[in-house]
């Protein structure tokens, strides 16, 4: 499935962000949004394969494009024929966020990408538009720290995989009425916390990369958001958990239903029959074969951001891949126009 599929996911994303970060700035969460999905579908259609959308613009949105079941690529068109022979090709789940964190964008701040997972058919958790509890660690706390365990102790466990102490640490936690209690809690037993407005993918991620100073993630965001990062995680053999949220009294923001009871009648008519299930990232990414790869919108982290000049643009991305087990950051200058200079770095 890698083979050159690895390679054009790289231009998905790349494109997706360009067309995004022309919107930085301006105000327009929308048009920004609105924009890298076009991008991200169009180039997405170019490419030789029989993809379909099991993680894209929410389910209640009626979206034009890029959502939930949407075929993408040369192989589901119409004319499929005339390009390829559609039955020999591996039929494969795609999970976008073209633009995560499209607040981020529009104002200008950090952390934004346009991002994407790939893996076989069934290979990606087709997470529902649901919150979700998360928990985010490096390699080396895998399978210490546990979502079911306090945050204190959670810490505690934390720094002595990583071998410093609690207030050596640094947890980022998206910065919501509802995680008032969490923040307390990470500050009274000695650890920092950045908060972020947005974009807990990126600070998913972060965790599995030493240099970041990001050493975990803690509380709620959103469950498609979760899948997306587990799918790196997993690559990365970094910590990750779930555990759907489905009580609007949790999160208060009325974006998950009416009520418990319809959000639970929901999940069961998904196939979801345990609500309180902890999903790890292998469970949430279980495919054979998972590739994930995201482009910074914003500068962030992990990328750079796009940068324009006469004639083009430069773009850095992250591709990971669990078939040949690497991490590639991939550093582009695009050429629209014939560019007046090109610059080293
Ligand atoms: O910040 C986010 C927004 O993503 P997007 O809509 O693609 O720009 C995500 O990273 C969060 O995971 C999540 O969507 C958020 O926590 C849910 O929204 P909120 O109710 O504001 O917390
Ligand atoms: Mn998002
Ligand atoms: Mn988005």
């Amino acid at each position: 499935m890698e083979s050159t599929l690895g390679l054009e996911i790289i231009e998905v994303v790349e494109q997706a962000a360009i067309a995004s970060a022309h919107w930085m700035g301006k105000g327009e969460k929308n048009t920004a949004d609105q924009v890298a999905v076009e991008a991200m579908r169009e180039r997405m259609n170019q490419i030789h394969m029989r993809g379909r959308i099991v993680i894209g613009e929410g389910e209640r949105d009626d979206a034009p494009m890029l959502y939930i079941g949407e075929e993408v690529g040369i192989c589901t068109q119409e004319n499929a024929k005339q390009f390829c022979n559609p039955d020999e090709l591996v039929e494969i789940d795609i999970a976008v966020d073209p633009c995560e964190g499209t607040n981020l964008v529009a104002y200008g701040q950090n952390g934004s990408m346009a991002v994407l997972a790939i893996s076989e058919k069934g290979g990606l958790f087709a997470a529902p538009d649901f919150y979700m509890k998360k928990l985010a660690a490096p390699a080396v706390a895998k399978n210490h720290v546990d979502i079911r365990k306090s945050a204190t102790e959670n810490l505690r466990i934390l720094a002595d995989c990583m071998d410093r102490s609690v207030e050596e640490l640094v947890v980022v936690v998206m910065d919501r009425p509802r995680h008032k209690d969490l923040v307390q809690e990470i500050r009274n037993a000695g650890a920092r916390v950045r908060l972020i407005s947005d974009g807990d993918v990126s600070a998913a991620i972060s965790c599995a990369f030493a240099g970041t100073n990001i050493h975990a993630l803690m509380g709620i965001g959103a469950a498609p958001e979760g899948v997306i990062s587990a799918a790196a995680m997993r690559c990365l053999g970094g910590h990750f958990q779930g555990q759907l949220i489905y009580d609007p009294a949790v999160v208060k923001t009325g974006l998950i239903g009416e009520s418990k009871e319809s959000n639970l009648e929901r999940l069961a008519s998904m196939g979801i029959d345990d609500p309180d299930k902890v999903y790890d990232a292998h469970e949430l990414a279980c495919g054979e074969t998972v590739l994930f790869a995201a482009c910074g919108i914003t500068p962030g982290t992990l990328m750079e951001g796009v940068r324009f000049f006469h004639g083009g643009a430069r773009t850095q991305s992250l591709v990971i891949s669990s078939q040949s087990k690497t991490a590639r950051f991939v550093d582009t200058v695009h050429m629209t126009d014939a560019p007046r200079r090109l610059q080293l770095k």
